[in-house]
């Protein structure tokens, strides 16, 4: 609740107060000291254990006693203050003007309630100024003449810590301000403003920390924190700090009318100012820039923000609304959902995959972080989980951010329990206990290499033959390929599509209990279905379809459609060289020696196995092509580079394949033509060196109809 809701008893004396009852001075007193210790821990060390969340969790529950029993809302109650302590590492300076905070709305609601407020004062739809709130730390910048001659950290909102050689390393804050015939510089003037650490610089922060064999931060806001209040400025002027301003405090010589000519004036003089202000009519208008910043949050900018910061634009109006203890009544902050939580790590599990990588995962305490309840996060690798030194019991920092897949972050280390021991990575597979090894020297992953037998990878592989990518069948889901192995309906996936009725009926989860006019278990509606969804599946699905279902590493959708444009045929595949399949534009050799070793290397035999069984079966294991055209570029090897008039990418490597001819992507002596549109480059040059002949669009198209007797 905004504390402009704060009950007033003497306003009304009908409103009955009770006394605290123990339980509430209690509760309200260990709410307090939680949240001077988290302050401290957050303001002043930079090293927070309280997630933000939970932090604004125990300030909302405290404001929520102190308006049931108002005796509790004493002057030195956390509600009443601002921020933090002042270290003891810096000198401590008054600010001229006090510093506050902003009063909270979690949703449209308390925004509403916010709005309403004012109104009731007998302001009418007043010019609302949004801005985002950046998720840094608060700073003062006091400018004498134009000077820059200090700048404070917010402190307790009365007194900060004097950072002026730290502030002076930051590339956007002027040192002197520029005057302009419309905005001559004002004798005096407290500029208030966030900085921040840019996303880029906080990962390349990071990652050097990590080199350093230092522990990594957090977050941006707490690097950005970390780095401004460093003893030595040069070790600030390495950080890549930003700054953005937003708003001002005591003045001489500058009465500005607005906020947002205050921002003018302050643009003017050389000052940050964001691009992303806006100042808005109504309520609904707000509303729907706070979506629209919500949706792009990651994007909109290149530093962390939390929420957007809405204002009574007018400075009048500003003045009649005043403050309470600790915030401006004219300012509310709508904050985000938390994108950041705590939680407790119960244990790490690991998964097997497809191609048998082992990948271990966190499992945590189900928890709620940016609208969904996460309770699994993959670690990547034993590497990454020394790296990020979580440990089972551990309490750890999860992030989710927007539709990305969840990350723990790092352990919340003052929390670690006495005793807890590292977490090591298996040594044998937990499905089929063969021994784990690297696929090769320096890999940073581990494998299962049972890749034939191994009851995780077969059900994996089965799984993803069926998946979006590969075959698309519908109703062979994860459950059903489950229950197909368990049944040994099937041994592995060249068994699928010779599934039948008979084999179906061996699992139970396909099959229903007969009529009475029926003889023994009958299949159900799924099992039906299943038989025809392949049936249907195997004989339509093009061959890139095909390659993807094989799950060979590095076989991807691109990949597969690239080959089976180039080659069209399951068996063109198999008897192409690895140079030649190297050769295909979007392959290249990683892929080419992946399918090469797949066909010909260790497990070769029941990996070929598959495709014959499949081929038995009436999969079809070529694309059909169209026979109107004439195969006029048989057996030649066309190179087109640079841009054509008639011609994409795609379709000219589609003219020239569907003619019998091979689109390579690079020129070498085995190339016939080299095809040279407008910008071309090193592939042209390359084909003069070489002597192969080169063709205008015109003659391309000549040698699509006619063939190399076309051109003499
Ligand atoms: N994790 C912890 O233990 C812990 C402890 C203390 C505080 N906190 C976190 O710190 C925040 C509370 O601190 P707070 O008092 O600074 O309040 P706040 O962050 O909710 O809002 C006030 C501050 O927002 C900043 N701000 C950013 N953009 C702004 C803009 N455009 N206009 C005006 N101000 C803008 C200003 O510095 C201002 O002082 C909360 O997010 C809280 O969760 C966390
Ligand atoms: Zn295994």
């Amino acid at each position: 609740m905004s504390s402009l809701d704060q009950p007033d008893p003497a306003a009304d004396p009908a409103a009955e107060v009770a006394a605290a009852p123990p339980e509430a001075r209690e509760r309200h007193r260990e709410l307090s000291e939680q949240v001077d210790d988290a302050r401290w821990r957050y303001y002043v060390l930079d090293d927070p254990t309280l997630s933000d969340a939970d932090f604004d969790v125990r300030l909302r529950e405290l404001e929520a006693l102190e308006d049931d029993f108002p005796e509790l809302r004493t002057p030195d109650s956390p509600t009443q203050k601002v921020g933090g302590a002042v270290s003891t590492e810096f000198t401590a300076v008054d600010h001229l003007q006090r510093m506050e905070s902003l009063d909270n709305a979690f949703s449209s609601e308390e925004l509403a309630a916010w709005h309403a407020r004012i109104l009731r004062e007998g302001i009418e739809a007043p010019a609302l100024l949004c801005e985002l709130k950046v998720d840094g730390l608060a700073i003062n910048l006091l400018y004498e003449e134009g000077r820059l001659v200090r700048a404070l950290t917010r402190g307790d909102g009365r007194t900060g810590e004097d950072v002026t050689p730290n502030v002076k390393t930051i590339a956007s804050v002027p040192h002197r301000l520029t005057a302009t015939d419309a905005h001559p510089v004002p004798a005096l003037l407290e500029v208030r403003g966030e900085v921040f650490l840019p996303s880029e610089a906080f990962e390349r922060l990071n990652a050097s920390m990590v080199e350093a064999g230092k522990p990594m931060f957090a977050n941006p806001r707490n690097a950005a924190a970390g780095s401004l209040r460093q003893k030595d400025p040069r070790v600030t002027a390495t950080r890549d700090l930003g700054m953005v301003c937003h708003g001002i405090g005591a003045r001489q010589g500058f009465e500005p009318t607005s906020q947002s000519t205050a921002y003018e004036a302050l643009r003017a003089w050389g000052l940050p100012i964001s691009d992303q202000v806006r100042v808005v009519p109504t309520l609904a208008d707000v509303e729907e820039r706070i979506a629209h910043v919500g949706e792009h949050r990651h994007t909109i900018v290149g530093y962390e923000i939390d929420g957007l910061v809405v204002k009574v634009d007018d400075v009048s109006l500003q003045r009649r609304l005043g403050s309470t203890s600790r915030a401006p009544r004219w300012a509310i902050a709508f904050k985000y959902p938390p994108e950041e939580v705590n939680t407790l790590l119960i244990s790490i599990e690991v998964n097997v995959g497809r191609t048998g990588r082992v990948t271990p995962y966190g499992v945590m305490e189900p928890t709620k972080v940016a609208g969904s309840t996460v309770e699994n996060a993959t670690l990547h690798n034993a590497h990454e989980v020394t790296r990020k030194d979580v440990r089972p019991g551990d309490t750890v920092i999860l992030r989710k951010a927007g539709d990305v897949i969840p990350e723990i972050l790092g352990p919340v280390l003052p929390l670690r329990p006495k005793g807890l021991r590292p977490w090591r990575m298996p040594t044998r597979c937990p499905a089929c206990r063969t021994p784990l090894a690297q696929q090769k020297e320096g890999d940073k992953d581990l494998r299962c290499p049972n890749h034939e037998k191994c009851p995780a990878q077969v059900r994996e592989r089965v799984f993803h033959v069926a998946g979006r990518g590969a075959f698309d069948i519908e109703g062979l889901g994860y459950e059903a390929a489950v229950a197909l192995l368990d049944a040994h309906a099937i041994a592995n996936e060249g068994d699928l599509f010779d599934l039948d009725e008979a084999a179906l009926l061996t699992a139970p989860l396909f099959t229903r209990a007969p009529k009475k006019t029926e003889e023994g278990p009958q299949l159900s509606a799924n099992g039906l279905r299943l038989l025809a969804n392949l049936h249907e599946r195997k004989a339509t699905v093009p061959l890139w379809r095909v390659l993807v279902a094989l799950s060979i590493r590095h076989v991807g959708p691109t990949a597969a459609r690239a080959l089976a444009t180039q080659f069209g045929s399951m068996a063109a595949i198999r008897e192409a060289s690895e140079e030649t399949l190297a050769n295909t534009d979007g392959v290249g050799p990683t892929i080419a020696a992946s399918v090469r070793d797949w066909l010909d290397g260790e497990g070769s035999g029941w990996h070929t196995a598959i495709i014959d069984r499949w081929a038995a079966a009436g999969v079809a294991m070529a694309d059909e092509r169209d026979e109107s055209v004439p195969r006029t570029l048989e057996g030649l090897t066309v190179v087109a580079t640079g841009s054509l008039q008639h011609y994409t990418r795609d379709s000219v490597k589609e003219a020239i394949i569907s003619r019998g001819g091979k689109a390579s992507g690079s020129v070498s002596k085995k190339t016939d033509y080299v095809v040279v549109g407008e910008n071309a480059g090193s592939k042209a040059e390359k084909a003069e060196q070489l002597g192969v002949r080169v063709l205008d669009e015109d003659q391309f198209t000549t040698l699509l109809e006619k063939g190399p007797v076309g051109l003499v």
